[in-house]
């Protein structure tokens, strides 16, 4: 659990400052030999939506493999996607040339896993920490060092430290260093990828805490990628959950901790003691999925948690739920939603989609054509207690 911090609140009406839009990551697979032909596809990343506003953090959970690093990495354009739209300060990005990315890499940085393999072992800090100044013409080559020293004191290392090498630092000490490479440049968007995974229990608080000290005093949005929900749920005001390619669940936090409504987000919580217990307030019994996760080369119809999902029925197989806003900052991708126990007999998304309850053809309904996944929320939802349109 992490300490010490209050956990971090979305300031309103903040503008969004990244907006991705059906973004997709199509991965070839090639068959092996000579001539390696393209066989099939990893889906990586699937037709994924959403919003993070400046300033604030967005958590994106889920299992391992169901596409989280391969958003992020889209996000920085590590990757150029298949698909989709990814609008940085209201400009689409996905597509453009490393020319066009490079006052782009000042604004965006990405803190990786494993602070070991993620600097240079043959740089001393102040140069990797400096390089980035100096390819940017960021200040005059005689102010690097004082600004080096400077982004040291920021993350909590001695400023004159900065001609020692990576080795000599601790696992936390190496992460600070990280994170300091990212902010040199002042970004305004930072991906973290895992930031604290690699470290001890007793090191991810205090880094946490910083990353919590730099966000105030910086303003800067971050895409906090991780498989700790404790942690998700402290620093980030709200959270995707991702499964095999796309978003389930997305929400504000007291949504997704406290009342989450697809099958698969309750089955992420229920496997986490501490976070189902402060969340719902009583003892909710562990789910265990059965089966594993299939794999992205050939995802099932229809809804993609379907083969390990409790609750499925016939609909299932048959159409992708379409990701539903059913709350002010709350959307959720299943044809029954609904709170652990109390998912509807029939489907919520029939009418929507015209079909009839098992999902075949219904040739009196007109299928709703507002289905398309928007980034963001809307104004109105379907409030699902109050069966009736809300409105924010
Ligand atoms: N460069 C690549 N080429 C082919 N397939 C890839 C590549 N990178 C990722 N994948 C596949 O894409 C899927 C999503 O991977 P990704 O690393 O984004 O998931 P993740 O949720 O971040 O998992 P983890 O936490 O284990 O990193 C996986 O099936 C993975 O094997």
């Amino acid at each position: 659990m992490v300490e010490g911090h209050s956990a971090a609140k979305a300031p309103e009406n903040a503008r969004p400052i990244l907006e991705v839009d059906q973004l997709r990551m199509y991965f070839p697979v090639k068959s092996p030999g000579l001539i390696r032909r393209t066989v099939g596809h990893v889906q990586a990343v699937d037709g994924v939506s959403f919003q993070v506003a400046e300033g604030t953090s967005l958590g994106l959970v889920g299992e391992s493999g169901c596409g989280k690093s391969t958003t992020g990495r889209l996000i920085t354009r590590l990757y150029e996607p298949t698909g989709g739209a990814i609008r940085f300060e209201g400009e689409d990005i996905a597509k453009a040339s490393p020319r066009e990315l490079k006052p782009l890499r000042r604004e965006i940085q990405m803190i990786f896993q494993d602070p070991y393999t993620s600097l240079n072992p043959r740089q001393t800090v102040g140069s990797i920490i400096g390089a980035p100044l100096q390819i940017h013409k960021m200040v005059p080559k005689d102010k690097v060092l004082s600004r080096v020293q400077e982004l040291l004191e920021i993350v909590g290392l001695n400023p004159e430290h900065y001609n020692r090498y990576p080795h000599e630092f601790s696992g936390g000490q190496r992460q600070r260093i990280g994170i300091a490479r990212a902010l040199t440049l002042q970004p305004k968007l930072l991906v973290a990828d895992e930031p604290v995974s690699a470290l001890d229990v007793s090191i991810q608080a205090q880094v946490i805490n910083l990353l919590q000290d730099i966000q105030r005093e910086f303003n800067v949005a971050f895409l906090f990628i991780a498989h700790d929900l404790a942690i998700v749920r402290h620093f980030c005001p709200e959270v995707a959950v991702m499964y095999l390619g796309k978003i389930v669940e997305i929400g504000d936090r007291d949504s997704i901790y406290g009342n989450a409504h697809h099958p698969y987000t309750q089955a992420l919580l229920s496997s986490v003691p501490d976070v189902r217990q402060a969340a719902s307030g009583k003892r909710i019994e562990r789910i265990r999925l059965q089966g594993d996760v299939p794999s992205p080369i050939d995802p099932p119809s229809g809804c993609r948690f379907r083969t390990r999902c409790p609750i499925a029925q016939e609909i299932c197989a048959r159409h992708e739920p379409p990701l539903l806003q059913i709350g002010r900052k709350h959307k959720v991708a299943c044809h029954f939603p609904g709170r652990l126990g109390e998912a509807p007999r029939e489907p919520l998304t029939s009418g929507l989609l015209g079909v009839d309850g098992e999902g075949r053809p219904n040739p009196g309904a007109s299928p709703s054509t507002d289905l398309v996944e928007q980034p963001g929320y809307a104004d109105t939802w379907f409030d699902l207690d109050a069966k009736s349109i809300g409105r924010a």
